[in-house]
């Protein structure tokens, strides 16, 4: 197996009114690729703040973080953005989506900033245009982002992530406001995006999400406090995978 993101003795820290906020404590893992690992733990737990910092969208306190072997904290702003543009891709709850451009804009603005894959304009367009068709949100590529649903937005985030084939993908509760049945289409795309080999890490509160998963990370007062492990994605041992995770959180203190 070979490792895409390597976590070292991982400290961060925030000082707010001149008072020290330890949110996590020498974190330790490694994800491997084509690992699609869910990050789990109550409330204030420091799950997202574990995922900016891994991510390269926050700054760490102590520790290293590897990214296909390179050390995120020792890359300069510039290096950091390209690795970030081109190798990951982000589904946050912050959707950072541009107010003046339309949807299919937004989902192509990473390929038009990037050179990471040679190509003319029309093939960028076009290429956005399948991965809307393949979420089923085609028909929505020429609205304003205000003009679509929760769930249509999260699914177009989802295209923006994929545009420049990231090597992993990271998400923030990527079903946190959406309904069952969106919250299901969602997570459809994410493991099959899985199983066409990308590398996922989320962060989530939804046992039926993290049972899609092959790894669950539980994280407690900003230590990973134990793992589970599980098959790959197997839609016919959904309710099986539920039954046994969600045993294993109760052990866990859930
Ligand atoms: N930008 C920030 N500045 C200062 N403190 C922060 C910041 N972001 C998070 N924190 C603090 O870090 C701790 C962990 O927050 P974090 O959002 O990582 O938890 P979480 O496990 O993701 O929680 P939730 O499940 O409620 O989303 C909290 O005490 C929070 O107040």
């Amino acid at each position: 197996m070979t490792s895409i993101l390597e976590v070292k003795d991982l400290c961060k820290t925030y000082v707010v009114n001149k008072r020290q906020n330890n949110v996590l404590k020498n974190v330790n893992f490694v994800v491997y690729e084509g690992e699609m690992v869910a990050v789990m733990g109550p409330s204030g737990s420091g799950k997202s703040t574990l995922l900016y910092a891994v991510s390269g969208m926050d700054h760490i306190t102590a520790g290293d973080v590897e990214f296909c072997g390179k050390s995120i904290p020792k890359l300069n702003q510039k290096e950091l953005a390209k690795l970030r543009l081109d190798d990951m891709g982000f589904i946050f709850q912050q959707m950072y989506m541009l107010k003046n451009l339309s949807i299919l804009d937004n989902i192509i603005l990473p390929a038009c900033q990037s050179d990471k894959i040679k190509e003319s304009r029309k093939t960028t367009v076009e290429r956005g245009c399948q991965l809307m068709h393949k979420l089923g949100i085609i028909e929505v590529a020429d609205n304003d982002i205000n003009e679509v649903s929760g769930g249509q937005l999260q699914r177009a985030c989802i295209c923006r992530s994929m545009i420049n084939l990231p090597k992993m993908i990271f998400a923030d509760e990527p079903t946190g406001a959406l309904n069952r049945a969106s919250s299901d289409e969602v997570m459809e795309e994410l493991t099959r995006l899985n199983s066409e080999g990308t590398t996922i890490m989320l962060v989530t509160h939804d046992v039926k999400v993290a049972a899609k998963c092959t790894r669950v990370l539980y994280i407690v007062d900003g230590n990973i406090r134990g793992e589970y492990t599980m098959e790959k994605y197997d839609k016919l041992k959904l309710r099986e995978r539920e039954r046994a995770l969600n045993g294993w959180l109760i052990e866990m203190g859930w």
